[in-house]
């Protein structure tokens, strides 16, 4: 099966974009795991799926897979390159636009200084929507809130188990943020993938590690679920910087040092005050490409 897309990218993190307002494509975890192969595929961290209004109060429908197939509820850089595209493909001239994402309703507008901002409503607190189960676990006061002391453990056994202690919420999707003295040198490879397959997060998990520079400035690596350590994570810089406020370290506004770009993120700190995520957009290239496998009946 022959598929348009397009290539685009935020602050590094990129994906494949498919237009599927005209058709659905239907296509299996593999079609989305192949097109984000970087070595027979087009390559990319996320696959974002354009689609029709489900509702006459929303302008698209935005749908999220991980490079590994499974599809996910939110993607905050995704969400910059969502709107640069349909505005640059005619589909729709508003500004801002609004799109159904799984857990709600976000709005992306296009700012003159050419960055998109992003409302992507409130953080979730709540353990159980995380979801997160801390049953057995028992939490560490950290700044007027919060961390969880998680034991990590190679697979079999080996190697030593370590200890970290993670600020634990939903941005619409999971996050666990730790703070570290360097990002730079910090442990990605090692526990990220340990912290996303934790028992306690019963979804998987996207593991922030975030390294206080001074009250207005972070730097921030991600170990996301699903696809690993990306150039950027516009969700994880999101829950970086709610976390950070929450245990008394950071401002309302908060420049976040990717490595990829530059990201800003804005929270009041209310539970119900939403976080405002500012940053780049590029469309790189289209392309065509065949899919491998027969395409699907529609979903009943
Ligand atoms: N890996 C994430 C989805 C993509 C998030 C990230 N690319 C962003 O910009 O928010 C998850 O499984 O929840």
């Amino acid at each position: 099966m022959r598929v348009r897309f397009t290539k685009m990218q935020g602050a590094g993190n990129d994906f494949v974009v498919l237009d599927e307002t005209a058709a659905l494509l239907n296509l299996t975890a593999d079609q989305y795991r192949f097109l984000a192969d970087r070595h027979f595929g087009v390559g990319a961290d996320q696959i974002l799926s354009v689609r029709p209004a489900p509702a006459p109060d929303v302008d698209f429908e935005y749908v999220i897979h991980n490079a590994d197939g499974g599809e996910v509820e939110h993607c905050g850089n995704g969400a910059r390159c969502f709107v640069r595209y349909v505005r640059g493909q005619g589909l729709t001239v508003r500004n801002p636009v609004r799109v159904k994402v799984k857990n709600g309703v976000i709005e992306l507008a296009e700012q003159p200084d050419g960055r998109v901002r992003v409302n992507m409503g409130a953080p979730v607190f709540d353990l159980p929507r995380v979801p997160f189960d801390s049953a057995g676990l028992t939490p560490l006061a950290e700044g007027g809130w919060q961390v969880w002391p998680l034991a990590l453990e190679q697979a079999g056994g080996r190697g030593a188990a370590c200890m970290v202690s993670v600020a634990v919420l939903s941005i619409g999707n999971p996050h666990a943020v730790q703070v570290v003295a360097q990002a730079d040198t910090a442990p990605v490879a090692e526990q990220g993938p340990l912290i996303e397959t934790h028992p306690a997060f019963p979804r998987r998990v996207n593991a922030g590690f975030m390294q206080v520079l001074d009250r207005r400035q972070i730097r921030l690596r991600v170990w996301e679920r699903g696809a690993g350590e990306t150039l950027a994570c516009g969700t994880g810089a999101c829950a970086a910087v709610v976390a950070g406020r929450r245990l008394g370290l950071l401002d309302e506004r908060v420049d976040v040092h990717a490595r990829g770009g530059l990201l800003t993120i804005e929270w009041a700190g209310g539970e119900r005050d939403a976080v405002f995520l500012t940053g780049p957009a590029q469309t790189v290239f289209h392309g065509e490409i065949d899919l491998p496998g027969a395409p699907q009946p529609p979903a009943r």
